[in-house]
């Protein structure tokens, strides 16, 4: 499918922001789900959520998290659409989150902005920044950051070879597509993908890399927690 193809409607598309929130955050080390750990003196899921918040033109936000997850019963001071969706891979949450934008009034040539929960750094501005870069794109894009490191490929614990970085970015998100589009891909690539950019790309499209810095990372592992911290406090200085 072309991108032009979910141009050809009358009504101005919007954008949406789909939060996946469903996952237990194996690596992290927590007790529980990671993205309702405290940092900055919140959890982790309400920074995420006041930066697209701030945000004027998205339209309405869903968080995907799983069933069961009484969390936004129990601290009910978001705007956003909780819904317990959430599927046993990020794909399968971020395609059954389509599924309810849809139900929730989104049509096929609107945009989606799918954004990680444990990526709580994000701001309105890098936000922003995805979507002045790619609104009047045909395809979409994400934002991304180019590769510090020299890359080594390992076997059984000794170094076989080293990549070229030259062209190599680590993806972020948020991932930005159009709903239709989106959810096409996905349904074609299954729910191993890692990011919606690989199901868009398996479609021969090509998309947008918006750069954002290095401070967008996802919380991953215990040690990122005290990064996201020390980013925190910086800027409330
Ligand atoms: N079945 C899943 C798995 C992940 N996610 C969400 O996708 C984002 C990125 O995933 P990741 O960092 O891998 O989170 P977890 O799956 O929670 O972590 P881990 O892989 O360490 O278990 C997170 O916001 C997570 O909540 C989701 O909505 N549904
Ligand atoms: C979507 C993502 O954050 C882009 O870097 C990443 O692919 C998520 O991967 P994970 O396997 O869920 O950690």
């Amino acid at each position: 499918m072309k991108g032009t193809d979910m141009n050809t409607t009358a009504t101005p598309a919007r954008y949406f922001a789909l939060i996946p929130c469903a996952g237990n955050g194996s690596r992290a080390g927590t007790a529980g789900p990671k993205q309702y750990e405290r940092v900055g003196g919140q959890p982790m899921v309400w920074h995420t959520l006041s930066a697209f918040a701030g945000v004027k033109r998205i339209a309405r936000t869903l968080v995907v998290v799983a069933p069961g997850d009484g969390f936004f019963e129990r601290n009910p001071t978001t705007s956003a659409l909780v819904v317990p969706c959430g599927g046993s891979t990020r794909a399968g949450s971020v395609a059954n989150g389509l599924r309810e934008l849809r139900r929730a009034g989104a049509v096929d040539h609107d945009w989606v902005l799918v954004h990680d929960a444990a990526r709580c750094l994000i701001t309105p501005e890098l936000v922003d920044r995805l979507i002045d870069a790619c609104s009047g794109d045909e395809v979409g894009g994400l934002l991304a950051h180019p590769l510090a490191d020299t890359l080594k490929i390992e076997e059984q614990g000794r170094v076989v070879g080293t990549i070229a970085r030259g062209d190599k970015w680590q993806a972020q998100t948020p991932q930005m597509f159009r709903l239709g589009m989106l959810r096409q891909a996905l349904e074609a690539a299954g729910d191993q993908v890692t990011d919606e950019s690989s199901a868009i790309e398996a479609m021969g499209l090509k998309p947008k890399l918006v750069e954002a810095g290095g401070q967008n990372f996802k919380v991953t592992y215990p040690e990122d927690f005290v990064m996201a911290e020390a980013v925190l406090r910086g800027r409330a200085r």
